[in-house]
């Protein structure tokens, strides 16, 4: 089988801080994916750099920070983007497609079907798809802002043998390096720690958005997608085949496991969650280590309305999110029987399952 690679492009590998598009560089990008796709590679391209390419050709000194501002800067930048990207390509005879995305199209299962079927037809003629978030119709709740979730989920979603993300800096440093020099780089990650999460800051440049912070938070969705990934950069002819095999300039996220299957990925990632529960103690340690069903007795309380088949989000009596899953009851339901143990409630209500969320069908964080 062809192997697949997502590749990340971020703002700040593409533009220059004052805004617009450094042409030098998409070409040499455009060249280091060609070579890829030259090898055999069936090749995706996740770029962000719209705002970036777009804010300064309507008037805007600094990138904009209001929604609507950096909406209309994406609409003309998007087009600036895809132009500079068709020129670069065709001149290694390769066609791109533009793919842009929303949350929406991923929690909604039709939708995500669709957009993967495109993707797989485009792939098998060739063509480089190149994908971006749909700027100008996310609403602000469900943005995803940075493109580095974006690229982890399309990454999952097409079964991809590697994500690799290319920005700035040569990699996640034990601090910014561009703060601290004596920061060193961390060559492999095996499991993403607390202590790893607080290493990364923000992004060092006017123009990129996650940092260093959000390229974790992507890594650890596409390893529990099973998919391994590289953080770093990417500047010398040849770089991106360094990256591929493994002797890349940054640090490899390594996947054990085979991954979640794509029912768990969907309640874990891609779900829109209807609600909130909050369970005790005794509970979370049920979900998160004796890999039990959650059960009414270890309810505190809920939040939203949701209904049979919803997705909720878990969280435990600290408010901190603990993972995702389906529910087996409406709100109203649980709401009624929430804290009774399992007699009490088969005597008060009917429900076809007792477990609020069966552990085939939950997913930690
Ligand atoms: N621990 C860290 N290691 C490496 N880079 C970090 C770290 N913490 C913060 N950063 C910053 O993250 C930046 C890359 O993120 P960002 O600016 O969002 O880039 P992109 O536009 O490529 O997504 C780097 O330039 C760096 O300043
Ligand atoms: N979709 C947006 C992405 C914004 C952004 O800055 O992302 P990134 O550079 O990946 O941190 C754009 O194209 O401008």
């Amino acid at each position: 089988m062809q192997q697949r690679i997502v590749v990340k492009i971020g703002s700040s590998s593409l533009t220059s801080d004052e805004g617009g598009l450094t042409h030098a560089k998409i070409e040499f990008f455009a060249a280091e994916l060609a070579s890829l796709q030259q090898r055999g590679c069936q090749v995706l391209l996740v770029t962000s750099g719209a705002v970036a390419a777009g804010f300064r050709r309507i008037g805007y000194k600094a990138r904009p920070k209001q929604l609507h501002e950096k909406q209309a800067a994406a609409s003309v930048g998007q087009a600036l983007l895809m132009q500079a990207y068709q020129e670069a390509f065709a001149r290694h005879d390769l066609v791109v497609a533009q793919i842009l995305l929303t949350r929406s199209d991923f929690s909604n299962r039709k939708r995500g079907h669709n957009a993967m079927a495109t993707i797989e037809e485009l792939l098998k003629r060739g063509v480089i798809p190149i994908i971006n978030e749909n700027d100008t119709v996310s609403v602000d709740e469900l943005k995803f802002s940075e493109n580095d979730t974006l690229s982890a989920l399309v990454a999952n979603l097409v079964k991809a043998q590697r994500l690799i993300i290319l920005t700035d800096t040569d990699g996640l440093y034990t601090d910014d390096p561009r703060h601290n020099p004596e920061a060193t780089r961390i060559d492999r990650v095996d499991v993403i720690t607390g202590e790893l999460l607080r290493f990364a800051g923000g992004s060092g440049s006017a123009v990129g958005t996650g940092g260093m912070r959000s390229k974790i938070e992507a890594a650890r969705i596409a390893m529990r997608g099973g998919v391994p990934v590289f953080v770093g950069r990417a500047a010398e002819p040849g770089d991106l085949l360094l990256a591929t095999d493994g002797s890349g300039k940054g640090t490899y996220f390594d996947t054990t496991a085979g991954g979640l299957s794509m029912k768990k990925q969907w309640v874990g990632f891609h779900s829109l969650p209807q609600g909130k529960i909050v369970v005790d103690r005794g509970a979370e340690e049920a979900l998160l280590s004796g890999g039990k069903s959650l059960l009414p007795v270890g309810i505190r309380e809920l939040e939203g309305d949701f209904h049979p088949g919803d997705v909720v989000e878990v969280v435990n009596v600290d408010r901190i999110p603990i993972g995702r899953g389906v529910v087996n009851y409406a709100s109203w339901q649980l709401q009624a029987v929430a804290g009774l143990s399992t007699d009490e409630v088969q005597r008060r209500i009917d429900v076809p399952r007792i477990e609020v969320i069966h552990r085939d069908e939950w997913v930690a964080v």
